[in-house]
């Protein structure tokens, strides 16, 4: 396949209601959105860095910038370099991940460029995300991240709405003054059968622990990233001091540091990312050994648009994942898509079927919350 060029376009996309966590509150959503445009088909990348380095280090405007000076350029390199004489030549989807490994960390931009290309090519090849990356079942089962509210009856409120609208999981944002009580309001009005879960997004230290595993009765299904991104070893010595099962999100950045994680015993549970941990290939491999060591794995979000969405449900078809992600129907954090929307049935996602990531975004839409656009040759 040869890549002709990369169109890097960013939308502005309101969210239906301020999403508040421990690190800050989103009204909207600045995304990077990339069109690989090939001899063959066209493929879409969506970038699920946020609009300021609070969630990682990563931020969109960073993401544009080093795809502009330094990926794209790293992937011209190897596509001239990968066309024999007379050869087939041209680019794979496979190529991608070593042809950008020499620029460090960035991983949410390399995985919305890997993400365009493997769409592209499979796009051209008539396959799908699912049928690519190993999917077993056509739906998947449906969580939801419920942010802070200002007050707990507000937090009952949309919890009540999510369970009536049929999530089969309930995620809440937890900090230091807003943990044990949202939690106990929930258990208390909806019951011990509602899988419930926490996450931190790293408010907490290891100073903590004791205050944690006050949460210990209330049957979690996991607490999420409760410390800082780096501090493996205080997880691991935290999952000793509480029954609730460590699900790591943030420090999981690839197979190597989920290897490292799971073999110190800092996680029993993951939540993977595509785009933190660098593209829908790294994290199919971070499943593969996540279920080789036993470890459950279920995919987070980013409040993605159908284009990541469809995307995180193919993934989230493969066997390992057998916990609910946080997938949720674009109805969650959007009023409209840039794509038909995905909507929860019966508690599930549609897992797409279509070549490629199954969906486009619908042009008029797409231009309606259209910030900028750049066409970067290769
Ligand atoms: C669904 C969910 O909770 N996602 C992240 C946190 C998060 C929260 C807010 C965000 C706003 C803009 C972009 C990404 C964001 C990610 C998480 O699991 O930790
Ligand atoms: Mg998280």
């Amino acid at each position: 396949m040869k890549l002709q060029g990369v169109e890097l376009r960013r939308i502005t996309m309101p969210l239906v209601a301020p999403f508040r966590t421990s690190f800050g509150t989103e009204h909207e959503r600045d995304i990077l959105l990339l069109r690989a445009v090939t001899d063959g088909a066209e493929g879409w990348g969506e970038c699920v860095a946020m609009a300021e380095p609070l969630y990682s280090s990563e931020y969109v405007d960073a993401a544009a910038d080093v795809l502009r000076r330094f990926l794209l350029p790293a992937l011209a390199r190897r596509q001239a370099s990968a066309r024999r004489p007379g050869g087939a030549g041209g680019l794979a989807a496979t190529d991608v991940g070593q042809a950008l490994a020499p620029v460090k960390g960035h991983r949410m931009a390399k995985a919305a460029l890997e993400m365009a290309v493997l769409d592209a090519e499979l796009r051209t090849l008539g396959r799908s995300f699912a049928g690519e990356l190993g999917a077993v079942v056509h739906r998947v089962p449906s969580g939801v991240s419920v942010g802070i509210h200002d007050t707990v009856p507000a937090l009952l409120d949309a919890v009540d709405g999510y369970l009536t609208e049929g999530y089969v999981r309930i995620k809440l944002k937890i900090e230091p003054g807003w943990d044990l009580e949202p939690v106990r309001a929930v258990r208390e009005r909806f019951g011990d059968d509602v899988l419930l879960q926490v996450d931190a997004n790293t408010a907490y230290t290891l100073g903590d622990a004791r205050h944690l595993a006050r949460l210990d009765p209330f049957d979690l299904l996991l607490i999420e990233q409760p410390l800082e991104e780096e501090d493996v070893l205080g997880h691991a010595e935290l999952a000793r001091r509480i029954t609730t099962p460590v699900c790591l999100d943030e420090s999981i950045v690839s197979a190597q540091t989920a290897a490292a994680a799971i073999t110190l015993g800092a996680c029993s549970i993951i939540n993977i990312k595509p785009g933190r941990v660098g593209g829908y290939l790294e994290a199919r491999r971070i499943h593969d050994l996540a279920v080789a060591h036993g470890v459950a794995v279920w995919c987070g979000g980013m409040l993605e648009t159908g284009l990541g969405r469809a995307a995180n449900a193919a993934l989230a078809a493969l066997p390992g994942f057998t916990l609910p992600g946080d997938i949720s129907g674009s109805g969650r954090f959007y009023r409209t898509d840039i794509t038909e929307p995905f909507v929860l049935d019966d508690g599930h996602i549609a897992v797409p079927a279509g070549p490629g990531l199954g969906v486009t975004p619908l042009p008029d839409l797409l231009d309606e919350f259209t910030t900028a656009t750049e066409w970067v040759p290769l």
